[in-house]
């Protein structure tokens, strides 16, 4: 029988050690996964990039809930372990949910410290930790203007960088007299200020505040000293407390952090603790390098192999924040005993300084230029004896070649010496990887060896590596593959699969010698797409590789609840249609009515198991608000009712929406179809949209009205209804078959150019011959809500489970 392995906490700590557990013994547990975040484990680090704008939250996630299902974790997100029973090895969630435990592991992490201060209560007082945290300073951006941040430590000059990025004004209050005076000295510090404040960040230095003021929203802030500034919100960033609550409640001893011995156990049998809650010989770790090494030895402990056990780390930070090169490891002050080698260079803006003491490196300092950063801090961590030799060692011969871009500093580099600080992955590490695995790219060598997994700042150091090992030709040469599990790209897995004739996914991965026998969850819903695309009828859809909300068939909103969005053709309803959707909103108390931007109506808040009595009461076909399809035709009253219309834009709309509902594209389509060119469809930022003109219409493709807005670009000029239909389908087949997976047409258009999609759709016979393979695929699409209806097995796993895919909105 299968140990019971439970964890509490489904942070970046505790499951790095159960992956590393899943390797080491894949078949020796049965995991239980607690979270009181609502979502798949996530990379809390790229949270500053995210506010910067330079992720999306989507990319953030380090295992998606395919991870969770594909490894038969049972996973409770959104429930926070309220009690553990030490007596009789269970643990109990605040929703009550028991899990029973043979080996418990607790990393539940850290709290942001809020100042106990009045008003700190105040609607737009917040921490920087977590996705909600991030999201609401995204909102709040979008309303208001000043930002105070207090705290000049790391977390508080990234989320003030974020901020500025938001076109926020940025205040940073900080209560000591020079920033980050945790990792840097004052020199550096100074250096940094200087930057920041050229780059549009404000200081209010030795400043303790007193008091957050404003009504029931914050609008201020008051120091000690009398001073007032203006704030619309404030981002506390004064550091973090081990999150203890739970292990206080058991009885486990406790100081700062949860009491651990070298093995991460605790005091209580059985019960371990990893990451910021964990405190080791008196130290609690804010960094994840440390805290993955500790899951790491862990991992051995409770697969039973032999371990040395977790002797403490020395740790070392970069300040995440562009245009910015801070490093700082071990110590940074000197102290009765050290000796310093300064560098400082202020025409470049560079200053290093090193600290040796008995002959030894025990901290570094850089500001300007970090390329020294990895072997200056191997130095550090090895406690290497450099007596007499410290200047020659320190400074090396390749000191100076080591700036800037480095091939020669990659190869004057040793083994040993670490590339990627978070995961502790040696160059050695790598370069074998790269040669036994033949690894062509930096995506690769994360997926192999988790270097560049965490912060992303070794992203340029691992390039080098590859480019040093493999030479700069091979790796310009070498394609991205579609995934880490591959090294083909789109166009040689497509070609593949009809060449050779494959039709499941499980065919693909095993033919094409996929590096992960399973696939991920990257190339999973990519091959579903593809075989379905190129064999539509042999091909039996992969539901379980589709994303959450397709599986569904509904939009899973942030609560953990769903949208219905009924088809309501070209826009167009009847006060018949309208007092049915109305009864069944009423019936099953459906929270929110809204009308959508592609004048749809969409009833938000519906429960999971409430979904196909909704579907079978409304009768109206899926809307696909959630799908990689035709969404929304969105048409103008044209001819029919406006005196400038001069074509009917309404049954046009209608028409096209009726012909392509259901069909599946590599990413969402949407269509609009104006009356004139007054366009009031707003048809020119649309997938493919059409404008009437007299005697006409212009055809439009590669519009797209999101995140990056696109005009789209005029392609052919018709006369008939008749050939509109005829090029939106070839355009809309050519598109299918051509594009990646998730490849919107707005980039698709720009990749190709748009020359060679007219040439694809130039003449009669090729259009034809678009055509008849696009209506093979339509032939045979279903309404999903009405085979779900329809199909008891299907509907049951809608109506007899609980909702519990809570909050998958971050797939
Ligand atoms: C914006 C930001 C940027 C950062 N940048 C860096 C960086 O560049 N480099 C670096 O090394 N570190 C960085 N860090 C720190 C790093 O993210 C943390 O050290 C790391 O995430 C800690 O991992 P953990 O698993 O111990 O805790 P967490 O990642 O906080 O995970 C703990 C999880 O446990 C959950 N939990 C708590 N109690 C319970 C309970 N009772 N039941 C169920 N679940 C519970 C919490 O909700 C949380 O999801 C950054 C942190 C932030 C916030
Ligand atoms: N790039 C990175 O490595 C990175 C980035 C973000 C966060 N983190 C980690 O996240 C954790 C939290 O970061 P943090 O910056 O909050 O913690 P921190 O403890 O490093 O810094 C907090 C800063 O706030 C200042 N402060 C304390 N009380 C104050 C007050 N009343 N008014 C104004 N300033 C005050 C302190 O002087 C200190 O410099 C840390 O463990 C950090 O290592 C790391
Ligand atoms: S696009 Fe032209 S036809 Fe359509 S509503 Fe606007 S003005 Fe009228
Ligand atoms: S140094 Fe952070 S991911 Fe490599």
């Amino acid at each position: 029988m299968k140990r019971k392995l439970v964890l509490v906490g489904n942070g970046m700590a505790g499951v790095r050690c159960v992956e590393h557990i899943l390797k080491l013994a894949p078949q020796m547990f049965d995991i239980t996964i607690f979270g009181a975040e609502p979502y798949p484990n996530y990379n809390r680090i790229l949270l500053s990039s995210v506010l910067a704008g330079d992720s999306g939250l989507k990319d953030i996630v380090l295992n998606d809930w395919d991870w969770y299902r594909d490894n038969n974790i049972t996973f409770h997100a959104g429930h926070t372990v309220t009690k553990i029973d030490t007596a009789n090895q269970k643990v109990v969630s605040d929703k009550g949910v028991t899990a029973a435990y043979d080996e418990l592991i607790l990393a539940t992490g850290s709290l942001p410290f809020m100042l106990p201060i009045p008003g700190a209560d105040k609607e737009g007082v917040i921490a920087f930790r977590d996705i909600k945290d991030c999201e609401t300073m995204m909102e709040t951006a979008k309303q208001y203007k000043k930002a105070v941040v207090i705290g000049g430590g790391l977390l508080g000059l990234e989320a003030a960088r974020g901020l500025l990025n938001l076109n926020m004004e940025v205040s940073v209050v900080h209560i000591n007299h020079y920033l980050m005076e945790r990792q840097l000295d004052e020199t550096a510090s100074r250096m940094l200020q200087a930057e920041l404040e050229r780059q549009g960040m404000k200081f209010l230095l030795e400043k303790q505040t007193e008091q957050i003021v404003g009504k029931k929203r914050v609008t201020g802030v008051k120091f000690k000293d009398g001073g007032f500034e203006e704030a619309d919100l404030v981002v506390m960033a004064v550091g973090i407390r081990p999150n203890v609550a739970l292990a206080k409640e058991s009885g486990i001893e406790l100081n700062r952090g949860i009491v651990v011995n070298d093995y991460l156990q605790t005091s209580v049998p059985n019960i371990y603790a990893v990451g910021e809650c964990a405190e080791h010989r008196g130290v609690a770790y804010g960094l994840v390098a440390p805290l993955y090494e500790q899951g790491d030895v862990l991992a051995k402990k409770l697969c039973g192999l032999e371990c040395e056990g977790y002797r403490g780390s020395v740790t070392s930070t970069k300040l995440k924040v562009s245009g910015v090169d801070v490093f700082s490891g071990g110590q940074y002050n000197e102290e009765p005993g050290t000796r310093a080698i300064r560098i400082q260079d202020e025409i470049d803006g560079i200053y290093k300084k090193i600290l040796i003491r008995d002959g030894r490196v025990v901290g570094a300092v850089m500001f300007g230029d970090t390329s020294d950063s990895s072997r200056i801090f191997q130095l550090i961590r090895t406690g290497e004896d450099i007596s007499g030799r410290e200047k020659e060692i320190v400074l090396g011969e390749d000191f100076g070649s080591r700036n800037g871009n480095g091939g020669t500093a990659v190869g004057a580099m040793s083994d040993d010496e670490i590339v990627c600080g978070c995961n502790g992955v040696t160059k050695g590490t790598i370069v074998k990887a790269i040669q036994e695995k033949r690894l062509t790219s930096v995506e690769e060598i994360k997926a192999c060896t988790n270097a560049s997994r965490s912060c992303g700042g070794c992203k340029p150091l691992v390039a080098q590596v590859l480019n040093c090992t493999l030479g700069e030709d091979a790796v310009t040469a070498a394609k991205e593959g579609i995934c880490g599990c591959t090294t083909l790209d789109r166009d040689e897995v497509v070609a593949a699969i009809r060449s050779m004739h494959l039709t499941t996914s499980k065919e693909v991965m095993h033919v094409l010698e996929w590096s992960n026998p399973e696939g991920c969850s990257k190339c999973r819903p990519a091959l579903n797409y593809y075989l379905g695309m190129v064999w539509p009828v042999e091909h039996a859809e992969e539901r379980e590789s589709r994303f959450v909300n397709e599986r569904n068939h509904a939009n899973i909103q942030k609560d953990g609840t769903y949208s219905v969005i009924p088809r309501i053709y070209g826009g167009v309803t009847s006060p018949k249609e309208l007092k049915k959707i109305a009864e069944v909103a009423e019936k099953y108390d459906v929270p929110m009515v809204k009308i959508t931007g592609g004048q749809r109506i969409d009833l938000l808040g519906v429960k999971k198991e409430d979904l196909p009595g909704m579907w079978e009461e409304l009768d109206m076909p899926s809307g696909y608000g959630y799908g990689k399809a035709l969404r929304t035709v969105k048409t103008c009253v044209g001819s029919t009712f406006c005196r400038f219309g001069t074509q009917d834009s309404i049954s046009m709309g209608i028409e096209l929406e009726r012909r392509f509902e259901r069909l599946n594209t590599p990413a969402k389509v949407k269509m609009a179809v104006s009356g004139c060119p007054r366009n009031c469809a707003e048809a020119t930022i649309k997938d493919f949209g059409v404008v009437a003109i007299d005697g006409g219409w212009e055809l439009y493709i590669g519009g797209n009205g999101g995140v990056k807005v696109r005009a789209s670009d005029l392609m052919w000029k018709v006369r008939t209804k008749e050939e509109v239909l005829e090029y939106s389908a070839a355009f809309l087949q050519y598109y299918r078959e051509n594009a990646k997976w998730n490849e919107r047409t707005s980039e698709w258009v720009q990749r190709v150019g748009l020359d060679v999609i007219r040439q694809a759709l130039d003449t009669e016979e090729k259009r034809k011959a678009l055509v008849a393979r696009i209506d093979e695929t339509l032939k045979l699409m279903k309404d999903p809500w009405k085979e779900i209806i329809e199909t008891p097995e299907l509907r049951a796993m809608f109506e007899s489970l609980p909702a519990k895919d809570a909050a998958a909105a971050a797939e």
